[in-house]
């Protein structure tokens, strides 16, 4: 497939770049993040198990961890989709348990495991979206959208009827339609081919240049974790096990590559790095 050009970055108005960085809350402040999910035998599961970091303003954070790791728990409870078992998720300084509808229009989010209305057409989908972010110029901005990921010839099909990349892109338009400051990507690459999948890396970096926004992103994928990311979170069953930023995790385990980095630590026993040494470089 051909690809439209990606338009250079201009600047929109976002939260002052003179604000003195001590102040301002970061993107996420997460704290004691609990999730437990009951289960028939009247036991639980734990999914995320204490888990605590902070986001910066501005930066691309990688969450990584094998399968069932307690990714999209995390990232579904930053949403305020799951409620926590225990623990604080604070967001853009807004405290999610008790305010979460002052912050809901400032985030967005795409995740293959949510799907859109299959038989609404892409064009209806991304209106109603729209709609609910109470965004003005509608037809414009979804048009705007579809041109920019390349979705403009599939507008009027039916949602359902899309191969798995063009649902993948769909998402990221629905996700991008309120600008938001803080966007969760659950595997945002995931179902594209290669060419597709580093045009839309291009984008998001792009994305992140333009307007100033935070981006958490799960992903399977460590070669893009290599090249979006600044800094990692590393998680395995429901716990955080070590974090910093791609270079600095490289050098600790004495790695070539962040795969063979992931590699080490889903295979160890217990903590990935002995206490006290995990650098905070997420914070
Ligand atoms: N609704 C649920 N009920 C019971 N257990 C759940 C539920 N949702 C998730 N789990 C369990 O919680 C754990 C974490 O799941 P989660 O989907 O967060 O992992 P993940 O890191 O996103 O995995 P993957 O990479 O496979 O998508 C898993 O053991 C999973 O089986």
């Amino acid at each position: 497939m051909t690809h439209p050009t990606i338009a250079p970055p201009t600047m929109t108005a976002r939260p002052s770049p003179d604000a003195n960085p001590a102040t301002v809350p970061p993107a996420i402040r997460v704290e004691g993040l609990t999730k437990r999910f009951p289960t028939p035998d009247r036991s639980s599961v734990t999914a995320v198990d204490g888990i605590g970091f902070t986001v910066p303003r501005g930066g691309v954070t990688g969450l990584l961890g094998g399968n069932g790791a307690g990714k999209t728990t995390t990232i579904s409870m930053l949403l305020g989709l799951l409620l926590p078992t225990a623990g604080t998720v604070e967001i853009l300084g807004v405290d999610m348990a008790r305010h979460r509808h002052a912050v809901l229009p400032r985030m967005n989010f795409s995740s293959p495991y949510v799907e859109l209305p299959h038989r609404l057409t892409v064009r209806e989908n991304l209106t109603v979206y729209a709609h609910l972010y109470g965004l003005t110029c509608v037809k414009k901005r979804v048009r705007d959208l579809a041109e920019h990921l390349d979705l403009t010839r599939f507008l009027d099909r039916p949602s359902g009827g899309l191969s798995a990349g063009q649902k993948t892109r769909v998402a990221l338009a629905k996700a991008l339609l309120n600008e938001p400051e803080l966007l969760l990507l659950d595997e945002p690459t995931a179902s594209l081919d290669p060419d597709t999948a580093d045009w839309i890396r291009t984008y998001l970096e792009r994305y992140r240049t333009r307007t100033g926004a935070t981006i958490l992103l799960a992903s399977h994928n460590m070669l893009e974790v290599e090249r979006l990311c600044d800094g990692v979170l590393m998680m395995r069953q429901g716990r955080i096990v070590d974090r910093g930023a791609p270079a600095a995790l490289l050098a600790r385990y004495g790695r070539k590559t962040l795969e063979e980095v992931f590699l080490d630590i889903a295979r160890a026993d217990g903590d990935a790095v002995p206490a006290g040494e995990a650098a905070d470089a997420a914070e």
